[in-house]
C-alpha cells in the first residue's frame, strides 16, 4: 500500500485508527479458550467488529512469540484473514526489530515474503545498515522509533549534542530520513509526548507518523491530532487495551466495536475540521 491509497482509505472511513492486536491469552474472554485457536478465534472476532472503522491493525509480536510456535500460527491465521477479508486494512508487524544487515535481511524477509505484513516497527539504534534492507521491498515499509512513549523515553531519547542542543531523536529523525522516502518509512511517536510533535513536523512535514499511547496510556487524540497532522493526514493513532478488552465477556467484540467507533467519531470531527473530508 502507498501514501495515496492509505489517506484514501482514510477519507472514505473518516477515521486513522490502528487498532493494537496485543491478544493475551490471559485477558481474552474465557468461553474462547476451548476453541482450536483461541487467540486467533479472539482477532477474528475484533477484526470483523472493527475493519469498517479502522485502517490498520497492529498485532504486538511479544504477545504471540511467548506462546511458542502457537502463537506464530495465530499470528499468521490473523494477517491473512485481514488481508484476505479486509484488503484495504494497513498491518503493521510490532516487532521493534534492528539487527546487522544481513541478519536484518532475515528479518525482512520473514515480515514482508513469509508473512505478508505491509509494515514492521525497527529500532534505529545500530543504524543505517539495520534499517536499509527493510526498505528494498516495494510498498512496503518500516516505521522507525524516533520518540516512544514510555518513561524510559527519557532515559536516551532527549540528550541534547552540548553543541547543537539538538536532541537525540530529533538526530534520529533528520539523519534516518535520508535513508528512505515518505513511501517507505513512517516514524513512531509515542501520544505522550504531543507536546514535541509541532517541532517533529518541522524536521519530517511529510511523513506517516504511528502515534501509540492513546486509551490506556492516557494520550489526547486531540492534542496529537492538532499538532502531527499534515496534508494526507498522516497519522496512523493505535489503540490497543482500551479497544480490545473493551469486555472479557460474550460481548466483547461489540464492546470492542463501541471504544472504537467512539474514538473514530473523534477522528472524524477533526478531519472535517482540518477540512480533509
Ligand atoms: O511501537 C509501538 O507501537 C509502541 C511504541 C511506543 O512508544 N509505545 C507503545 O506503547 N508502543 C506499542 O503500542 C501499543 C500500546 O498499547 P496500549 O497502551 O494498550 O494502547 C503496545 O503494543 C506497545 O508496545
Amino acid at each position: 500500500m502507498n501514501t495515496e491509497q492509505l489517506f484514501e482509505n482514510i477519507k472514505r472511513k473518516g477515521s486513522y485508527l490502528c487498532v493494537g492486536l496485543d491478544t493475551d491469552i490471559r485477558k481474552i474472554p474465557r468461553y474462547l479458550l476451548d476453541a482450536t485457536d483461541p487467540v486467533f478465534a479472539f482477532n477474528k472476532e475484533i477484526v470483523d467488529a472493527t475493519a469498517d472503522v479502522a485502517v490498520a491493525y497492529k498485532p504486538n509480536l511479544a504477545f504471540y512469540e511467548m506462546l511458542g510456535v502457537q502463537g506464530w500460527s495465530s499470528l499468521e491465521k490473523t494477517v491473512n484473514y485481514i488481508r484476505y477479508n479486509h484488503p484495504d486494512i494497513f498491518i503493521i508487524a510490532d516487532a521493534k526489530r534492528g539487527d546487522i544487515g544481513n541478519t536484518a535481511s532475515m528479518y525482512a524477509r520473514a515480515f514482508f515474503d513469509h508473512l505478508d505484513f505491509d509494515a514492521v516497527t525497527v529500532a534505529p539504534y545500530m543504524g543505517e545498515d539495520s534499517v536499509k534492507p527493510f526498505l528494498t521491498y516495494l510498498d512496503r515499509w518500516i516505521v522507525l522509533l524516533a520518540l516512544t512513549s514510555n518513561k524510559g523515553a527519557f532515559d536516551f531519547q532527549f540528550m541534547e549534542d552540548k553543541a547543537t542542543g539538538e536532541k537525540l531523536f530529533e538526530k534520529v529523525l533528520k539523519t534516518s530520513s535520508q535513508w528512505g522516502t515518505t513511501e517507505n518509512m513512517m516514524y513512531v511517536v509515542g501520544a505522550t509526548k504531543a507536546e514535541e510533535l509541532a517541532g517533529i513536523r518541522q524536521i519530517i512535514p511529510n511523513h506517516f507518523l504511528l502515534v501509540p499511547g492513546v486509551g490506556a496510556q492516557g494520550g489526547s487524540l486531540s492534542e496529537v491530532s492538532k499538532y502531527g497532522m499534515n496534508e494526507q493526514c498522516g497519522l496512523l493513532v493505535n489503540s490497543s487495551r482500551a479497544i480490545i478488552y473493551a469486555s472479557d465477556g460474550e460481548d466483547f467484540a461489540e464492546k470492542a466495536r463501541e471504544n472504537a467507533l467512539k474514538v473514530a467519531a473523534e477522528m472524524k470531527e477533526i478531519l472535517k475540521l482540518n477540512k480533509l473530508i
